[in-house]
């Protein structure tokens, strides 16, 4: 029996979601999607432990020598900015710009966009090569829609996920791309329909690289259906949610649930993700 009566809307009521997520990520696991990620120092190591545990294969690769050659061959790109420096940015650039004429899926984390000038100045410059999702916490999203930038806490969030709505859906209209802000509850809106994935424990923000890692899952998620990112992206926000709501039954503090997150997401059967998703109309 359906646990809502939202006839007239199957596809987006409560119900349709759990065989949505699970439909997204068996396919992750079928076609096990080719992901680059040129990311920061801290999150290389659990950002592609957890893409191959959900399925997917990682390859760091950051040089612009090797992007012309490479980036062709992948099926999405994540591109994050948490260790930028001068140096990397071209690199970036040019991954961003491949992908996008060659139609390819990408995910932009803004990570600590408020913090200086040249992180913003960074961050607008890859929102004009099209992303096709952006996640970031409340504090990345809200920084990055008003363009400010102002004292910031770093990489960590000095906002609740649910004070970025209206950011969130300025962002989506102004790009055109999915946004995604994650916390308590992961909201993700196209500018118009917000969702809010219910998934996921407090102690995953003692780890670092989860929210690193989170978007590189949904690259993943988006490389197997770039034509729904919104369900993509809410879908991968949830699996990974329920990876820490799982693996944090067998941990004793953050450095253990780090490891028993990635068991299971490794781990993951139909049956645990049709009764643990949660997402709604937010
Ligand atoms: N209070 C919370 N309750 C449940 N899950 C959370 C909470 N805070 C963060 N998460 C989860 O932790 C992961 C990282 O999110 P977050 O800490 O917001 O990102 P970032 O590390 O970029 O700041 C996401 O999967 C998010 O859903
Ligand atoms: C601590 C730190 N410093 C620069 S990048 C980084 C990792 C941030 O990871 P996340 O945004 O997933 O918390
Ligand atoms: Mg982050």
């Amino acid at each position: 029996m359906k646990p809502n009566s939202d006839e007239k809307e199957p596809e987006q009521s409560n119900w349709a979601w759990p065989r949505k997520t699970w439909s997204f990520l068996s396919e992750v696991r079928r076609r096990s999607p080719l992901i680059q990620c040129i990311t920061n120092f801290v999150s290389m190591d659990l950002m592609a432990n957890t893409l191959l545990s959900a399925g997917a294969s990682p390859a760091m690769l950051h040089t612009s020598d090797e992007i012309p050659d490479f980036t062709p061959h992948i099926n999405a790109l994540c591109i994050n900015v948490g260790t930028l420096s001068s140096d990397w940015l071209p690199a970036m650039k040019l991954a961003a710009e491949t992908a996008s004429n060659l139609g390819k899926p990408w995910v932009l984390d803004p990570v600590a966009a408020g913090a200086s000038v040249f992180r913003m100045n960074a961050c607008l410059e890859l929102l004009k090569l099209k992303p096709t999702v952006i996640r970031g916490n409340g504090s990345e999203i809200m920084a990055l829609s008003k363009a400010s930038v102002e004292p910031t806490k770093g990489v960590d969030s000095t906002h609740e996920s649910t004070d970025a709505v209206e950011s969130a859906k300025a962002l989506a209209e102004a790009t055109g791309a999915v946004v995604a802000v994650s916390g308590a509850v992961d909201i993700v809106t196209d500018g118009k329909l917000v969702v809010g994935a219910h998934n996921g424990v407090a102690m995953m923000q003692k780890i670092t690289a989860t929210g690193c890692s989170v978007t590189a899952l949904i690259a993943a998620f988006v490389a197997v259906d770039q034509n729904h990112a919104l369900e993509a992206t809410a879908s991968a926000l949830s699996v990974f949610g329920i990876a820490g709501e799982l693996g944090l039954r067998l941990a004793n503090g953050p450095a253990s649930l780090r490891m028993h997150l990635i068991d299971s997401l490794y781990g993951l059967d139909e049956a645990a993700v049709l009764s643990h998703v949660k997402i709604t109309r937010f």
